[in-house]
């Protein structure tokens, strides 16, 4: 399969380098991408083919992946307007929907609508994403089948009944990894706080939430009963789950996956507005 991205940052890094690890053929990945360094990197790390801007070979595809951000995505799409002959178009942009992808992809009059809306996230990297996917009514089963497989390369992959739910799907996995990052770097800071080295803290706070990932990923147990096996009746973590209760940090989360989504909508009606 020939897929070309346009946007080579940080996502379609991630999305190549896992498709590249797990034996997608660089050959057939190509990347359009506006900046000189990140085009030297991407062809340095992964080999693929950059471009500056899509040549016929790039649009020669079966697959392109839009990778730029929300922001870009308008101006990024306005050369290829009209010029795409039944490639399968992949989204990944947070936010912007079919219909306004469709119309800036197509002529006018005639909006472009081989079209699915995907949100991965950066575990891709190493084959631990996890992605959404909604495909336009209009896609047959071939094509989802084929943004499925592109998906499933770097991870697992899960349809969404709505294309509204792609917000909510932002919002829990797409950014997820960022609200990980953020518990792993607390952790660390109260080892640092309780006397632990940079790296012993790291570490510690690392393995902990790799271990306790893996065991709730293997497990018949719901976390919330791995939970209740961690806590002793008048021990530690019971005092530690105290105090977290006192401080709301369980809606507090569930907030900020509620600011993450309306974030989403925001995007997609603003920017849909052009
Ligand atoms: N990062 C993440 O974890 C995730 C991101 N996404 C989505 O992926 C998309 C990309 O995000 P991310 O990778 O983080 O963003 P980046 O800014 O890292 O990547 C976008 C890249 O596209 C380049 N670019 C801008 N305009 C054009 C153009 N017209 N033609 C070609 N290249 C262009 C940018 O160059 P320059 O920097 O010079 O502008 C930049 O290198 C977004 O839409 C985001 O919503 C989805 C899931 C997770
Ligand atoms: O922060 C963002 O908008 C993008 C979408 C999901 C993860 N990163």
């Amino acid at each position: 399969m020939k897929i070309t991205f346009l946007g080579g940052g940080n996502m379609a890094a991630a999305l190549i380098g896992g498709m590249v690890e797990r034996g997608f053929a660089a050959g057939g990945i190509q990347v359009v991408e506006l900046g000189a360094e990140a085009r030297a990197r991407l062809v340095e790390r992964f080999g693929v083919r950059a471009v500056a801007s899509a040549d016929a070979a790039a649009l020669g595809c079966e697959v392109l992946v839009l990778a730029v951000k929300p922001q870009q995505m308008k101006a990024a799409l306005a050369p290829l307007a009209g010029r795409l002959g039944g490639q399968l178009v992949i989204s990944i942009a947070a936010g912007l929907r079919l219909a306004d992808l469709g119309r800036w992809l197509g002529a006018p009059g005639r909006p472009y609508s081989r079209l699915v809306r995907c949100m991965p996230n950066t575990p891709a990297l190493i084959g631990a994403g996890v992605t959404g996917l909604y495909a336009d009514p209009s896609v047959d089963a071939g094509g989802r089948e084929a943004a499925e497989r592109v998906l499933a390369a770097v991870g697992s992959t899960v349809w969404a009944a709505t294309e509204e739910q792609m917000d909510a799907v932002t919002a829990i996995s797409g950014s997820g990894p960022a609200y990980v990052f953020h518990f792993i770097e607390a952790l660390e800071a109260a080892g640092r706080a309780l006397g632990f080295d940079e790296a012993g803290a790291r570490k510690l706070a690392i393995e902990t939430v790799l271990g306790a990932a893996r065991l709730a990923a293997g497990s018949e147990d719901s976390p919330a009963v791995l939970r209740e096996k961690v806590t002793s009746k008048g021990g530690t973590t019971a005092a530690a789950l105290a105090s977290l209760a006192a401080s709301g940090w369980h809606d507090a989360l569930i907030a900020a996956v509620r600011a993450a989504q309306a974030r989403g909508r925001e995007l997609g009606a603003e920017l849909g507005k052009d």
